[in-house]
């Protein structure tokens, strides 16, 4: 089966609260997004992979990949939220199965691959998955209350999805809660799959996560 990974790097890390968009700096030297790259390549020479960046953004990167080993991606310009990036790589995504992933994840494993990959495959959807290591409340008005929390998964990507479902799944509308590929899954009323995930598999969100990314970069590349 040809597979296709959407890598998602369209936005500008307001959480970070660098100058720098958060996919651009350097974990141990090296670009998180290269990095991310680079994870997928090493995972699968074979595998086609797009890119969604904003579009000011790309004369920089093709700048700066001239230093890094050359990992070959195509290039699409992303949109206002998550939602419209993945929606123009659509456009012209050409695997049977469809990864998507965030660009600022880049210590998925092999183990989380194979398990999305694989169960896409036989299910039609598969999105990785942890469950939790601390308590949860849910916020009542100015109240809180314990919750079970068995009943709870966080959730990861790379998002693994045959090609007619998800592109059925883009043909919805954007709204607010839709903060994942598997959540338009779900509005077409379809069953979304879980497998597990690795707790490495961080997204690069706010300063304290780049102390974690550069500790487990170092383990990877040992
Ligand atoms: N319009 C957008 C917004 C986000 N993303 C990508 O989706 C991934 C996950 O999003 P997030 O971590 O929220 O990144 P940002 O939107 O850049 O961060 P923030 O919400 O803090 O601004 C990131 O790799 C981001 O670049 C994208 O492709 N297009
Ligand atoms: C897709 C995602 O990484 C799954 O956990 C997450 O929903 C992205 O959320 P964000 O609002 O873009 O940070």
């Amino acid at each position: 089966m040809k597979k296709t990974v959407i890598i998602t790097a369209g936005g500008i890390g307001k959480r970070m609260g660098t100058k720098l968009p958060k996919q651009f700096l350097l974990i141990n030297g090296k670009p998180i997004l290269w990095l991310t790259l680079k994870r997928f390549y090493d995972y699968n020479p074979e595998l086609e992979i797009i890119l969604t960046l904003p579009e000011e953004w790309v004369e920089y990167w093709e700048n700066v990949c001239v230093n890094y080993d050359p990992i070959p991606h195509r290039i699409v310009s992303g949109g206002k939220e998550r939602y419209h990036s993945i929606k123009n790589a659509l456009e012209v995504a050409s695997g049977e199965l469809i990864a998507i992933h965030d660009g600022v994840r880049p210590f998925v494993n092999d183990y989380t691959l194979n398990n999305c990959f694989k169960m896409a495959a036989e299910k039609g959807s598969a999105i990785p998955c942890l469950p939790l290591k601390e308590s949860l409340r849910q916020k009542i008005e100015l109240q809180s209350k314990a919750v079970d929390r068995s009943n709870f998964l966080s959730v990861q990507t790379p998002q693994v999805f045959q090609r007619e479902l998800i592109q059925e799944a883009y043909t919805i509308e954007f709204s607010k809660d839709i903060t994942d590929d598997a959540s338009l899954i779900e509005k077409l009323g379809k069953k979304v799959h879980t497998c597990m995930g690795n707790e490495e598999n961080i997204k690069i969100t706010s300063k304290s996560d780049l102390l974690w990314a550069e500790v487990f970069n170092k383990v990877y590349e040992d």
